[in-house]
């Protein structure tokens, strides 16, 4: 179980502070999909980033703190101090272009070895790395190519391996699919909720899309500027949206004979509208498990 505790992120750029997390506590459950929705520039990445300790300059965490719940490799609890040390290994990123993730100039089989502990068997983490791709769908001669010898969905899927390969306890994936055409994208989805099915860790999944994560997440997590407004059971939310934000993206997912496709602009882009929200970061329980943020709505 993940716990997030008042947790806000800054920018710091010269003498000016851009606040992109602001206050978000919340708890993430075990063996749970969390898709993660809103708008453009509502911190979504910037949240993912701090989970997966992956904080540079001119980024940094200016309040709260990140509980992590896992064990690392070595027994002791993960904490936002060591967890680049867990890397792949207990918590691993997709991100949205496996070309700026797999190496361009070493082989794909190098990127598998290349980490502290695999250094004596390394024949051993191959052989089994070969016969893991395999079942991934990916022909076993791809761990001898480049990053840009092998297609896009090649990449993206041989990125999910090397997520998935020591079963990590939690994978974030950040708009794991958006440079794929919308039937790799299906499949690389379909693998992933597999592979989470299989290992019983957690996901949480950023995307744009709201049919995504109607079809495969648990929870939904929806963000605007910088907090949370939204966060329950994806069942729950969908079928009694709470927030006017939330209601939003869900009214414009385009329904089956509905020639208007009515505001597929927000529900792909995470447009709001002509509505601004100021947020409180508070979290009211509305019902078991499905939290909502108090705000006032106001035309821009
Ligand atoms: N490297 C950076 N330097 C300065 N500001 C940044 C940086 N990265 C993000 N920001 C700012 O932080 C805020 C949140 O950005 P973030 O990328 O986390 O949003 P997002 O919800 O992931 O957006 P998108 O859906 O477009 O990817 C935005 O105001 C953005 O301009």
């Amino acid at each position: 179980m993940i716990r997030l505790n008042d947790l806000k992120i800054s920018y710091r750029i010269g003498s000016r502070t851009i606040d992109a997390v602001d206050g978000v506590t919340l708890t993430i459950p075990d063996n749970c999909v969390v898709g993660i929705a809103g708008e453009s520039g509502s911190g979504k990445s910037t949240l993912m980033k701090a989970i997966y300790g992956d904080i540079q300059s001119p980024m940094y965490i200016s309040r709260g703190s990140i509980d992590y719940g896992l064990k690392g490799v070595d027994g002791k609890p993960v904490t936002a101090g060591n967890v680049r040390k867990e890397w792949f290994k207990s918590i691993s990123y997709v991100p949205q272009s496996s070309m700026n993730s797999l190496n361009p100039v070493i082989k794909i089989r190098e990127q598998f070895i290349d980490f502290p502990g695999t250094d004596s068997n390394k024949k051993r983490v191959l052989e089994k790395a070969r016969a893991y791709i395999g079942k991934l769908g990916l022909p076993p001669e791809a761990m001898d190519s480049y990053p840009h010898q092998l297609s896009g969905g090649m990449r993206q899927r041989m990125m999910i391996a090397l997520a998935t390969f020591f079963q990590p306890e939690l994978i974030i994936a950040d708009e794991p699919t958006t440079a794929l055409d919308v039937v790799v994208q299906k499949d690389i989805l379909m693998l992933l909720m597999e592979l989470q099915e299989e290992m019983g860790n957690t996901i949480l999944v950023v995307s744009h899309d709201m049919g995504v994560h109607y079809q495969v997440t648990h929870k939904m997590l929806i963000m605007y500027a910088g907090r949370v407004v939204e966060y329950g059971d994806t069942d729950s939310v969908f079928a009694d949206p709470q927030h006017p934000y939330t209601r939003m993206l869900i009214d414009s997912l385009p329904t089956i004979g509905d020639d208007s496709m009515r505001g597929v602009l927000a529900s792909q882009a995470g447009a709001s509208g002509d509505r601004a929200y100021r947020v409180e970061p508070n979290l009211i329980e509305v019902k078991p498990g499905h939290f909502v943020a108090q705000s006032e709505g106001a035309s821009v």
